[in-house]
Protein backbone atom coordinates (compact mmCIF):
# COMPACT_ATOMS: atom_id res chain seq x y z
CA UNK A 1 0.00 0.00 0.00
CA UNK A 2 1.10 3.87 -0.93
CA UNK A 3 1.08 6.28 2.15
CA UNK A 4 -0.49 9.11 1.19
CA UNK A 5 1.04 12.38 2.76
CA UNK A 6 -1.58 14.66 4.45
CA UNK A 7 -0.59 18.03 3.68
CA UNK A 8 -1.41 20.50 6.31
CA UNK A 9 0.44 23.24 5.59
CA UNK A 10 -1.84 23.46 2.11
CA UNK A 11 -4.47 23.02 4.34
CA UNK A 12 -3.78 25.77 7.01
CA UNK A 13 -2.82 27.91 4.04
CA UNK A 14 -6.47 27.44 2.49
CA UNK A 15 -7.57 28.67 5.90
CA UNK A 16 -5.26 31.64 6.77
CA UNK A 17 -6.47 33.21 3.57
CA UNK A 18 -10.12 33.00 4.50
CA UNK A 19 -9.56 33.91 7.88
CA UNK A 20 -7.61 37.50 6.53
CA UNK A 21 -10.44 38.50 4.31
CA UNK A 22 -13.08 38.24 7.46
CA UNK A 23 -9.89 40.07 9.03
CA UNK A 24 -10.16 42.59 6.42
CA UNK A 25 -13.92 42.84 6.81
CA UNK A 26 -14.16 43.46 10.50
CA UNK A 27 -11.85 46.34 10.60
CA UNK A 28 -13.62 47.70 7.90
CA UNK A 29 -17.27 47.49 9.25
CA UNK A 30 -16.51 47.42 12.88
CA UNK A 31 -13.09 49.08 13.08
CA UNK A 32 -12.14 45.84 15.44
CA UNK A 33 -8.23 44.43 15.12
CA UNK A 34 -8.15 40.90 16.50
CA UNK A 35 -5.41 40.82 18.99
CA UNK A 36 -4.09 37.55 20.50
CA UNK A 37 -1.61 38.12 23.44
CA UNK A 38 1.04 34.89 23.69
CA UNK A 39 3.23 34.67 27.17
CA UNK A 40 5.84 31.80 27.19
CA UNK A 41 8.01 31.29 30.38
CA UNK A 42 12.05 30.22 29.90
CA UNK A 43 12.18 28.44 26.96
CA UNK A 44 10.81 24.68 26.28
CA UNK A 45 11.62 23.86 22.12
CA UNK A 46 8.12 22.82 21.00
CA UNK A 47 6.52 26.23 22.51
CA UNK A 48 9.71 28.06 20.56
CA UNK A 49 8.59 26.65 17.25
CA UNK A 50 5.20 27.29 17.49
CA UNK A 51 5.43 31.00 19.02
CA UNK A 52 8.11 32.15 15.77
CA UNK A 53 5.64 30.43 13.41
CA UNK A 54 2.73 31.73 14.70
CA UNK A 55 4.06 35.42 15.43
CA UNK A 56 4.38 35.26 11.27
CA UNK A 57 0.82 34.02 10.64
CA UNK A 58 -0.86 36.31 13.07
CA UNK A 59 0.57 39.36 11.10
CA UNK A 60 -0.25 38.06 7.84
CA UNK A 61 -3.62 37.47 8.71
CA UNK A 62 -3.81 41.35 9.57
CA UNK A 63 -3.95 40.64 13.38
CA UNK A 64 -2.19 42.08 16.47
CA UNK A 65 0.46 39.83 18.00
CA UNK A 66 1.35 40.61 21.84
CA UNK A 67 4.28 38.27 22.96
CA UNK A 68 5.38 38.17 26.29
CA UNK A 69 8.84 36.26 26.54
CA UNK A 70 8.89 36.12 30.46
CA UNK A 71 12.66 34.60 32.18
CA UNK A 72 12.95 30.99 33.84
CA UNK A 73 12.36 32.86 37.22
CA UNK A 74 9.12 34.35 36.66
CA UNK A 75 6.79 33.82 39.72
CA UNK A 76 3.24 32.39 40.23
CA UNK A 77 2.26 36.07 41.33
CA UNK A 78 3.71 37.60 38.20
CA UNK A 79 2.36 35.62 35.43
CA UNK A 80 -1.46 35.84 37.42
CA UNK A 81 -1.12 39.85 37.55
CA UNK A 82 0.03 39.64 33.63
CA UNK A 83 -3.19 37.67 33.13
CA UNK A 84 -5.22 40.03 35.52
CA UNK A 85 -3.71 43.15 32.69
CA UNK A 86 -4.71 41.12 29.41
CA UNK A 87 -8.19 39.94 30.77
CA UNK A 88 -8.91 43.68 31.27
CA UNK A 89 -7.21 44.82 28.19
CA UNK A 90 -10.00 45.56 25.13
CA UNK A 91 -7.08 45.32 22.40
CA UNK A 92 -6.37 41.48 23.75
CA UNK A 93 -9.40 39.02 22.20
CA UNK A 94 -7.42 36.23 22.82
CA UNK A 95 -4.63 34.77 25.96
CA UNK A 96 -2.72 31.63 25.61
CA UNK A 97 -0.50 30.30 28.00
CA UNK A 98 2.07 28.52 26.32
CA UNK A 99 2.49 24.79 28.23
CA UNK A 100 4.27 23.20 29.70
CA UNK A 101 5.58 26.13 32.18
CA UNK A 102 8.46 25.56 34.16
CA UNK A 103 8.30 23.28 37.61
CA UNK A 104 7.31 25.16 40.74
CA UNK A 105 4.53 27.01 38.57
CA UNK A 106 0.64 25.93 39.25
CA UNK A 107 -0.31 25.77 35.30
CA UNK A 108 -3.62 25.11 36.31
CA UNK A 109 -3.73 28.09 38.32
CA UNK A 110 -2.40 30.21 35.77
CA UNK A 111 -4.55 28.53 33.08
CA UNK A 112 -7.81 29.17 35.12
CA UNK A 113 -7.10 32.88 35.67
CA UNK A 114 -7.87 33.32 31.80
CA UNK A 115 -11.32 35.01 31.33
CA UNK A 116 -13.08 32.17 29.29
CA UNK A 117 -14.01 34.41 26.56
CA UNK A 118 -10.59 35.19 25.67
CA UNK A 119 -9.34 31.52 26.34
CA UNK A 120 -9.00 31.04 22.68
CA UNK A 121 -6.77 27.75 23.66
CA UNK A 122 -9.95 26.30 25.56
CA UNK A 123 -8.67 24.83 28.53
CA UNK A 124 -10.26 27.09 31.08
CA UNK A 125 -12.63 24.77 33.12
CA UNK A 126 -15.68 26.63 31.29
CA UNK A 127 -15.15 25.90 27.70
CA UNK A 128 -13.64 22.19 28.56
CA UNK A 129 -16.88 21.73 30.28
CA UNK A 130 -18.82 22.95 27.05
CA UNK A 131 -17.06 21.13 25.04
CA UNK A 132 -17.93 17.97 27.48
CA UNK A 133 -21.24 18.90 26.74
CA UNK A 134 -21.00 19.20 23.01
CA UNK A 135 -22.39 22.73 23.19
CA UNK A 136 -20.76 24.70 20.29
CA UNK A 137 -20.40 27.99 21.21
CA UNK A 138 -16.99 27.62 23.50
CA UNK A 139 -13.11 27.58 22.52
CA UNK A 140 -12.15 23.99 21.43
CA UNK A 141 -8.67 23.55 21.48
CA UNK A 142 -6.81 24.53 18.45
CA UNK A 143 -4.94 21.26 17.97
CA UNK A 144 -7.23 18.39 18.41
CA UNK A 145 -9.54 20.80 16.34
CA UNK A 146 -7.43 20.73 13.80
CA UNK A 147 -6.71 17.35 13.44
CA UNK A 148 -10.75 16.47 13.43
CA UNK A 149 -10.68 19.26 10.21
CA UNK A 150 -8.09 17.09 8.50
CA UNK A 151 -9.86 13.35 9.71
CA UNK A 152 -12.59 15.19 8.75
CA UNK A 153 -11.51 16.23 4.99
CA UNK A 154 -9.55 12.76 4.34
CA UNK A 155 -11.74 10.67 5.13
CA UNK A 156 -15.45 10.04 3.95
CA UNK A 157 -17.21 9.41 6.95
CA UNK A 158 -15.75 8.97 10.71
CA UNK A 159 -18.63 6.81 11.98
CA UNK A 160 -18.36 3.76 13.90
CA UNK A 161 -14.30 4.10 13.42
CA UNK A 162 -11.69 2.96 15.94
CA UNK A 163 -9.63 6.07 17.24
CA UNK A 164 -7.00 5.14 19.20
CA UNK A 165 -5.34 8.17 21.01
CA UNK A 166 -1.89 7.93 22.56
CA UNK A 167 -1.67 10.93 24.92
CA UNK A 168 -4.47 11.78 27.65
CA UNK A 169 -3.26 16.02 28.21
CA UNK A 170 -5.82 18.52 28.62
CA UNK A 171 -4.49 20.22 25.80
CA UNK A 172 -4.52 17.29 23.60
CA UNK A 173 -5.54 14.06 24.44
CA UNK A 174 -8.89 14.59 26.61
CA UNK A 175 -10.49 17.23 23.69
CA UNK A 176 -9.61 15.00 20.49
CA UNK A 177 -11.07 12.19 22.53
CA UNK A 178 -14.51 14.22 23.14
CA UNK A 179 -14.53 15.44 19.45
CA UNK A 180 -14.35 12.12 17.83
CA UNK A 181 -17.31 11.14 20.35
CA UNK A 182 -19.27 13.01 19.10
CA UNK A 183 -18.31 11.77 15.36
CA UNK A 184 -19.66 8.73 16.28
CA UNK A 185 -15.82 7.14 16.26
CA UNK A 186 -15.39 4.53 18.98
CA UNK A 187 -12.44 5.41 21.17
CA UNK A 188 -9.65 4.26 22.85
CA UNK A 189 -7.33 6.70 25.21
CA UNK A 190 -3.99 5.29 25.73
CA UNK A 191 -1.48 6.54 28.27
CA UNK A 192 1.72 5.98 30.04
CA UNK A 193 0.05 3.86 32.79
CA UNK A 194 -1.82 1.57 29.33
CA UNK A 195 -0.28 -2.14 29.36
CA UNK A 196 0.59 -3.21 25.54
CA UNK A 197 -0.04 0.57 23.86
CA UNK A 198 1.28 -1.40 20.58
CA UNK A 199 -2.06 -4.03 20.54
CA UNK A 200 -4.13 -1.30 21.14
CA UNK A 201 -2.78 0.66 17.78
CA UNK A 202 -2.63 -2.19 15.59
CA UNK A 203 -7.29 -2.39 16.13
CA UNK A 204 -7.13 1.16 15.16
CA UNK A 205 -8.83 2.77 12.03
CA UNK A 206 -7.79 6.15 13.30
CA UNK A 207 -4.46 6.36 15.31
CA UNK A 208 -3.83 9.91 17.10
CA UNK A 209 -0.47 10.01 18.71
CA UNK A 210 0.43 13.01 21.32
CA UNK A 211 3.47 12.00 23.89
CA UNK A 212 6.56 14.08 23.52
CA UNK A 213 8.34 11.08 22.85
CA UNK A 214 10.30 10.79 19.61
CA UNK A 215 9.30 7.89 17.36
CA UNK A 216 7.31 5.98 20.02
CA UNK A 217 5.22 4.09 17.50
CA UNK A 218 7.48 1.63 15.38
CA UNK A 219 6.25 0.32 11.96
CA UNK A 220 5.11 -3.36 13.58
CA UNK A 221 2.47 -1.07 15.98
CA UNK A 222 0.84 -0.32 12.21
CA UNK A 223 -1.91 -2.89 10.73
CA UNK A 224 -2.55 -2.19 7.06
CA UNK A 225 -4.83 1.00 6.08
CA UNK A 226 -4.50 3.13 9.29
CA UNK A 227 -4.66 6.67 9.08
CA UNK A 228 -2.48 8.04 11.62
CA UNK A 229 -2.11 11.80 12.95
CA UNK A 230 0.86 12.60 13.86
CA UNK A 231 1.23 15.66 17.07
CA UNK A 232 4.62 15.07 18.26
CA UNK A 233 6.91 18.13 17.93
CA UNK A 234 10.86 16.67 19.37
CA UNK A 235 13.38 18.58 17.84
CA UNK A 236 16.39 16.34 18.00
CA UNK A 237 19.79 16.76 16.66
CA UNK A 238 21.29 14.97 13.69
CA UNK A 239 25.20 13.20 13.36
CA UNK A 240 26.16 16.46 11.37
CA UNK A 241 24.90 18.77 14.69
CA UNK A 242 22.18 20.23 13.09
CA UNK A 243 18.76 20.04 14.72
CA UNK A 244 15.35 18.74 13.04
CA UNK A 245 12.30 18.21 14.08
CA UNK A 246 10.34 14.74 14.09
CA UNK A 247 7.33 13.67 15.35
CA UNK A 248 6.01 10.60 18.20
CA UNK A 249 5.73 8.09 15.23
CA UNK A 250 8.83 6.17 13.47
CA UNK A 251 8.08 7.91 9.77
CA UNK A 252 9.91 5.92 7.46
CA UNK A 253 8.67 2.14 9.18
CA UNK A 254 5.02 3.27 8.64
CA UNK A 255 5.45 4.18 4.68
CA UNK A 256 3.72 1.55 2.90
CA UNK A 257 1.69 0.42 6.01
CA UNK A 258 -0.39 3.21 6.76
CA UNK A 259 -3.09 4.57 4.58
CA UNK A 260 -2.66 7.86 5.56
CA UNK A 261 -0.33 9.87 7.74
CA UNK A 262 0.36 13.69 8.83
CA UNK A 263 4.20 14.44 8.55
CA UNK A 264 6.42 16.62 10.67
CA UNK A 265 6.81 19.20 9.86
CA UNK A 266 3.72 19.87 7.60
CA UNK A 267 1.22 18.55 8.67
CA UNK A 268 -0.53 18.95 12.19
CA UNK A 269 1.73 22.24 13.09
CA UNK A 270 0.23 24.71 10.84
CA UNK A 271 -3.40 23.74 10.97
CA UNK A 272 -3.02 24.31 15.01
CA UNK A 273 -1.76 27.52 13.88
CA UNK A 274 -4.83 28.21 11.77
CA UNK A 275 -7.21 27.16 14.26
CA UNK A 276 -5.51 29.23 16.97
CA UNK A 277 -6.36 32.43 14.19
CA UNK A 278 -9.79 31.05 13.75
CA UNK A 279 -10.71 31.24 17.45
CA UNK A 280 -9.18 34.56 17.76
CA UNK A 281 -11.35 35.91 15.22
CA UNK A 282 -14.20 34.07 17.14
CA UNK A 283 -13.51 35.70 20.06
CA UNK A 284 -12.98 39.42 18.35
CA UNK A 285 -16.32 38.96 16.86
CA UNK A 286 -18.27 37.85 20.21
CA UNK A 287 -17.26 41.43 21.62
CA UNK A 288 -19.42 43.06 18.89
CA UNK A 289 -22.71 43.04 20.87
N1 LIG B 1 1.72 19.84 16.37
C1 LIG B 1 1.10 20.61 17.25
O1 LIG B 1 0.37 21.50 16.85
C2 LIG B 1 1.24 20.33 18.69
C3 LIG B 1 2.19 19.48 19.13
N2 LIG B 1 2.30 19.15 20.45
C4 LIG B 1 3.29 18.15 20.79
O2 LIG B 1 2.61 16.94 21.11
C5 LIG B 1 3.28 16.26 22.12
C6 LIG B 1 2.33 16.05 23.29
O3 LIG B 1 1.91 17.30 23.80
P1 LIG B 1 1.04 17.42 25.12
O4 LIG B 1 -0.19 16.61 24.99
O5 LIG B 1 0.94 18.83 25.46
O6 LIG B 1 2.07 16.68 26.17
P2 LIG B 1 1.91 16.28 27.69
O7 LIG B 1 3.28 15.99 28.15
O8 LIG B 1 1.07 17.25 28.39
O9 LIG B 1 1.08 14.91 27.60
C7 LIG B 1 1.62 13.75 27.04
C8 LIG B 1 0.66 12.59 27.26
O10 LIG B 1 1.24 11.41 26.70
C9 LIG B 1 1.38 10.42 27.71
N3 LIG B 1 2.63 9.68 27.48
C10 LIG B 1 3.89 10.11 27.61
N4 LIG B 1 4.76 9.15 27.28
C11 LIG B 1 4.04 8.08 26.91
C12 LIG B 1 4.36 6.77 26.48
N5 LIG B 1 5.62 6.39 26.37
N6 LIG B 1 3.34 5.93 26.18
C13 LIG B 1 2.07 6.31 26.29
N7 LIG B 1 1.70 7.53 26.71
C14 LIG B 1 2.67 8.40 27.01
C15 LIG B 1 1.38 11.16 29.02
O11 LIG B 1 0.95 10.31 30.06
P3 LIG B 1 1.03 10.82 31.61
O12 LIG B 1 0.24 12.06 31.72
O13 LIG B 1 0.41 9.73 32.40
O14 LIG B 1 2.48 11.06 31.88
C16 LIG B 1 0.37 12.27 28.72
O15 LIG B 1 -0.94 11.79 28.84
C17 LIG B 1 4.52 17.10 22.42
O16 LIG B 1 5.57 16.64 21.60
C18 LIG B 1 4.12 18.49 21.99
O17 LIG B 1 5.21 19.29 21.65
C19 LIG B 1 1.41 19.63 21.36
C20 LIG B 1 0.44 20.50 20.99
C21 LIG B 1 0.32 20.98 19.64
N1 LIG C 1 -0.98 26.34 25.46
C1 LIG C 1 -0.39 25.70 24.44
N2 LIG C 1 -1.11 25.41 23.33
C2 LIG C 1 -0.52 24.76 22.28
O1 LIG C 1 -1.18 24.48 21.26
C3 LIG C 1 0.88 24.41 22.38
C4 LIG C 1 1.56 24.76 23.55
N3 LIG C 1 0.90 25.37 24.57
N4 LIG C 1 2.86 24.45 23.72
C5 LIG C 1 3.64 23.86 22.65
C6 LIG C 1 2.79 23.02 21.75
C7 LIG C 1 3.44 22.78 20.42
N5 LIG C 1 2.64 23.47 19.45
C8 LIG C 1 3.00 23.66 18.12
C9 LIG C 1 2.17 24.28 17.20
C10 LIG C 1 2.58 24.51 15.89
C11 LIG C 1 3.83 24.12 15.48
C12 LIG C 1 4.27 24.37 14.09
O2 LIG C 1 4.05 25.41 13.51
N6 LIG C 1 4.92 23.41 13.48
C13 LIG C 1 5.47 23.50 12.14
C14 LIG C 1 6.96 23.72 12.23
C15 LIG C 1 7.60 24.19 10.97
C16 LIG C 1 9.07 24.54 11.25
O3 LIG C 1 9.31 25.60 11.83
O4 LIG C 1 9.92 23.72 10.91
C17 LIG C 1 5.18 22.18 11.42
O5 LIG C 1 4.98 21.17 12.13
O6 LIG C 1 5.18 22.16 10.20
C18 LIG C 1 4.67 23.48 16.38
C19 LIG C 1 4.26 23.26 17.69
C20 LIG C 1 1.56 24.01 20.08
N7 LIG C 1 1.57 23.78 21.37
MG1 LIG D 1 2.06 19.81 27.30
Amino acid sequence: MKTQLIDGKSFASNMTQKIALEVKQLQQEKNITPGLAVILVGNDPASEVYVRNKTKQTHRVGMRSFMHLLPETTTQEEILNLIARLNKDPDIHGILVQLPLPKGLNADTIIQAITPHKDVDGLTAYNTGKLALGHKDGFIPCTPLGCLMLLQKELSSLKGLHAVIIGASNLMGKPMAQLLLQEGCTVTIAHIHTRNPEKLARQADILIVATGCSELVKGSWISEGTTIIDVGINRITTKDNKTKLIGDVAFEEVLGKAAKITPVPGGVGPVTIACLLHNTLQAARNTIK
